[in-house]
């Protein structure tokens, strides 16, 4: 691999990991290296072999290759983190902890051990805690361990709300806080409409409608596909991420960020508003909430941390 270019390791090539690979290398944000378990080293293969033909046709010249060997993940300037299982319908992301949590910490050892420099991103459910588990389990400083949600969260809701009134998703804005569960909270009073805030342009009924479905956006996505998850904008979102951090874009993202005291909170991973850059989480925006907006966000700290607190 030619090494003055950027290197992005993507840990697990499953569906949201093989979809992360195909879009960063189309983008030509680095050379990708999908990365397995030694039982699944030929499909990894096969999935990056198959990405990397298709580069001709789509006119792209990133690197794509597929391994179970760590050490081709050496030096990587991002580290997306996939493995583990996926929901099935009638469970909670909770249900995953016991067994993500034994990979997350398998994984993040290998990752530490090759490039210990690098930022990673965690995307592996449940998300908040297992971001927790690698930022321990590496010991890099909080800035170079984040998790995904509120992007895909909050698209989610720019989708719905852009449905609803007929306009464009790339004129709908939105801010989605919290834990990456049924507690997260959309921020009404800071989403807008081509500017225009939500609360002007539909009724109370229709936005609670909206929230509802945002919440509960996954369990959807998980019960139309009857065996897996939703792969296509949980990928897209990583990668929105990672293009702010290879770029350093010093983009404003929501990112699952660990606290210190930020919003009141302490030693919890939760998302909230972000910069994004060349240094990983740049800084934490802090929103002025109102009482109830306050309230929601307790509750879903709760939440986040019941699951923190049975982690080992
Ligand atoms: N945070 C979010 O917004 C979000 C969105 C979508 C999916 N997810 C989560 O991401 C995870 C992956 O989802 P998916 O749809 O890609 O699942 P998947 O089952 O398609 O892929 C997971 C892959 O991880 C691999 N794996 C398991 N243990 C491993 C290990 N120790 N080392 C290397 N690879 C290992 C598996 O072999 C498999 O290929 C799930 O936990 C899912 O809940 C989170
Ligand atoms: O819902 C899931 O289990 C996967 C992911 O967290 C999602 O929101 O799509």
């Amino acid at each position: 691999m030619n090494m003055t270019r950027k290197k992005i390791s993507i840990i697990g090539a499953g569906f949201t990991g093989a979809t992360a690979a195909f879009i960063a290398a189309q983008k030509e944000l680095g050379d990708v290296v999908l990365v397995d378990m030694p039982q699944s080293e030929d499909p990894t293969k096969g999935k990056a072999l198959d990405i990397a033909e298709s580069a001709p046709v789509l006119g792209f010249d990133s690197k794509v290759i597929g391994t179970s060997n760590y050490e081709d993940t050496k030096d990587s300037d991002v580290v997306i983190i996939t493995a583990g299982i996926a929901r099935k319908p009638g469970m909670s992301r909770d249900d995953l902890v016991q067994t993500n949590q034994k990979v997350m910490k398998s994984v993040t050892e290998q990752i530490v051990k090759y490039s210990p420099n690098t930022i990673i991103l965690v995307l592996t459910n449940p998300v908040d805690a297992m971001t927790y588990t690698v930022y321990k389990a590496s010991g890099f400083p909080k800035e170079r361990v984040i998790g995904q949600s509120g992007v895909l969260d909050t698209a989610r809701f720019r989708t719905f709300v852009a449905e609803a009134l007929g306009l464009s998703v790339k004129d709908v804005t939105g801010f989605v806080l919290g834990g990456h569960g049924d507690t997260m909270v959309p921020l009404i009073r800071y989403s807008a409409a081509g500017g225009v805030p939500l609360e002007k342009l539909l009724s109370q009924d229709k936005i609670k409608e909206i929230v509802d479905r945002t919440r509960k956006g996954g369990a959807e996505i998980v019960n139309l596909l009857g065996n897996g998850s939703a792969y296509y904008a949980p990928s897209a979102a990583l990668i929105e991420m990672t293009e702010a951090i290879l770029k350093d874009q010093k983009r404003v993202l929501p990112s699952i960020a660990y606290l210190e005291g930020e919003y009141g909170y302490e030693d919890i991973y939760l998302g909230v508003p972000t910069v994004l850059g060349a240094n990983g989480i740049e800084s934490i925006i802090e929103l002025d909430l109102t009482d109830d907006e306050k309230q929601l966000l307790d509750e879903s700290v709760e939440s986040v941390k019941t699951v923190r607190d049975i982690l080992q």
